[in-house]
């Protein structure tokens, strides 16, 4: 919306010069960040508005790990409501597309509330030189749809971790696939005896039972970008530690010191070798983060920043 539009507007509804005064910077501001191509920044109801006009000035291409209907693409289409969405069949091809200019920002998951982070999104970050600039976070319902007495059961290794007990309930066979979306297509191949656990949007033509998650879950899904922020609620450091008595009290110390909360910490191997692992660390990021990055290198073999965002219900 230009000016005149605004004009128009503010006539029609009988808004005063300060709705008109605020709405001309709000617009300044989407103007600003369209042209640095930057999805939304505020949290609450402000955000998918302000992420959908963003977009719009800017067709951003998102990669995410897909087909159509998976959890991820819901996510995507969220955030980047005006996005050219471009399917993936891992989260590596996600990362490999943005690290290589053929999309402009991915949308991986990173954690679920039930099941913890997931691990190829972390070891991707470790290894890549992108970063996360938003998260957006989504209520997951998991429905199971049946054909005859099922004997497999298809689904993403994540849902049926945060379906456990439905899916032991039901005695089949569990066989994996890259997506819930791409179980259903499994699910819509067989002819008899086999079932499917993925979301109620992906299951929407079929009889299917909703709700049968372990409990209340949420997954976090992280928006990945070649241009990492300066600022964000949150940020998220990797790094390692040498193999000596103290050496993570002493890396955390720098955090500890300047009152910085930590929200995650997390192992992981490093798949250099047997037994060596680096740490994921999500913190509260406020003042004094880069003070503590820094001296943190004092005590760490390898550390890096793998971004800063703001966290946002979609
Ligand atoms: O399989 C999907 O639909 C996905 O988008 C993947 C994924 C995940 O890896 O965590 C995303 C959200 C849910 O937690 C379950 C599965």
């Amino acid at each position: 919306m230009g000016p005149v539009e605004i004009n128009k507007y503010t006539l029609l509804h009988g808004l005063n010069g300060g709705v008109y005064e605020l709405e001309e910077r709000l617009y300044s501001l989407l103007n600003e960040r369209a042209k640095f191509n930057v999805p939304p920044l505020i949290n609450g109801v402000l955000a998918p508005i302000i992420a959908s006009e963003v977009s719009k000035r800017h067709k951003p291409v998102v990669a995410y790990l897909g087909p159509e209907k998976s959890f991820t693409w819901e996510a995507a289409a969220a955030l980047f409501p005006q996005g050219d969405l471009m399917p993936c069949k891992s989260i590596s091809e996600v990362f490999d597309k943005v690290e290589s200019r053929a999309a402009d920002y991915g949308v991986v998951p990173f954690i679920n509330s039930l099941e913890g982070p997931v691990g190829e999104t972390i070891d991707m970050l470790a290894t890549h030189n992108l970063n996360i600039v938003t998260m957006g976070e989504m209520r997951i319902t998991l429905c199971i749809a049946k054909k005859g007495a099922p004997r497999v059961i298809y689904t993403h290794p994540h849902a049926a971790a945060q379906a456990r007990r439905a899916v032991a309930a039901l005695g089949a066979h569990v066989v994996y696939t890259n997506s819930t979306s791409e179980a259903v297509k499994e699910f819509e191949k067989c002819e008899r005896d086999c079932a499917v656990l993925a979301s109620p949007k992906a299951l929407e033509a079929v009889e299917r039972t909703c709700g049968v998650e372990d409990g209340e879950s949420y997954t976090r899904f992280a928006v990945i970008s070649r241009a990492g922020r300066e600022s964000g609620e949150r940020a998220v450091l990797i790094f390692a530690v040498p193999n000596v008595a103290g050496a993570l009290y002493k890396a955390l110390g720098p955090i500890a010191n300047r009152g910085i909360n930590m929200t995650l910490i997390y192992s992981r191997p490093t798949r250099l070798s047997p037994w060596d692992y680096y740490f994921v660390v999500e913190v509260e990021a406020g003042e004094g983060l880069d003070d503590a990055v820094e001296e943190m290198k004092r005590y760490t073999t390898m550390l890096k920043v793998a971004g800063r965002y703001n966290v946002i219900r979609i």
